[in-house]
């Protein structure tokens, strides 16, 4: 509509108060749009988005006829396009958009772990790391895992280092696949989970660490994997994976997390800090 003004038009619409708010919204959109594709694959196809609109503009600015109707005429596949390849960033811009939507009332994950369940988990995993056995591990947040806690074995235990490190232990029946934690219980083990179909992952991830960063693209979950090849521990959150963490790190990394975003926001600093004692005390 914008591109049918007149330039003049244009800016003496722009001083009108419902315009201001039109701009903003846009801004406010285009904000959003980019932090959330910065640092994904998507961004690379943002900046060509913007080049084919660069484009569209400048052959109606131009009046180029032909290029305007082949780019015109590309419109509705290019859309269909940006649907399909992105997916998994869709759904994951909507489930964090649900959730800062939601009441905090709503929330199933209010912070509310306690401060001993974290050290279980970071004792199991270390524990884990340290004899090289291979362990998935997926906390439950907003949204329910219930499917996924189907397709394995329902435990509905009391969450305890002992019981972890027991399950992921080889001779154990229950030690393939993933077990699911939601608030301080370990809800099922030898769980399924779907694998991330992301083709620029290192080609170094075997499926543990797919299915890892899977349920974390389709759910706003987080996972925990250690490496039965390398001992190495990962954190995983939003199909973003942090490998190579100490138990430090993987702390800070759960419990940041797992607070409610009021109390993340505090603890933020301090997981900061912590980082910073941990990163000291590696270079000392
Ligand atoms: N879809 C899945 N859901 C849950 N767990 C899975 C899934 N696929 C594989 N696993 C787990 O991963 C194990 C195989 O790990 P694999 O060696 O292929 O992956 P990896 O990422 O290289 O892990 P590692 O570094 O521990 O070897 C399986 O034995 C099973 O426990």
């Amino acid at each position: 509509m914008i591109l049918l003004l007149s330039y003049t038009e244009y800016l003496e619409r722009l001083s009108e108060p419902r315009s201001i708010v039109d701009v903003a919204l846009v801004f406010v959109i285009v904000y959003t749009v980019l932090r959330l594709v910065r640092g994904t694959r998507a961004a690379p196809m943002a900046a060509g988005l913007l080049g084919f609109a660069a484009l569209y503009w400048l052959a109606i600015w131009q009046r180029l006829a032909t290029l305007e109707f082949i780019l015109r005429s590309a419109l509705l596949y290019v859309g269909v396009a940006v649907i399909v390849l992105f997916q998994t960033e869709i759904r994951q811009a909507l489930i964090s958009l649900g959730n800062r939507l939601r009441l905090p009332l709503w929330r199933s994950h209010r912070g509310q772990f306690g401060e001993g369940v974290y050290d279980e988990i970071v004792l199991a995993a270390t524990t884990l790391a340290s004899t090289k056995t291979g362990a998935l591990i997926v906390i439950e947040r907003g949204i329910s895992l219930t499917n996924a806690a189907e397709s394995g074995i329902r435990l509905d235990a009391e969450l305890s280092y002992d019981l972890l490190v027991a399950i992921f232990n080889p001779a154990s029946p229950l030690h393939d696949g993933a077990v699911i934690i939601r608030e301080h219980r370990i809800v099922a083990a030898s769980c399924f989970l779907p694998l991330t179909l992301n083709p620029l992952l290192s080609k170094d991830l075997g499926t543990r660490h797919r299915a890892a960063i899977g349920i974390t693209e389709v759910t706003d979950a987080v996972a925990i994997v250690v490496s039965e090849e390398t001992g190495l521990i990962s954190f995983v959150e939003r199909g973003q994976i942090k490998r190579g963490l100490d138990a430090t790190r993987l702390r800070a990394a759960i419990v940041q997390a797992l607070l409610a975003p009021r109390q993340r926001r505090r603890v933020g600093r301090l997981g900061a800090e912590t980082e910073r004692e941990a990163e000291e005390a590696i270079t000392t």
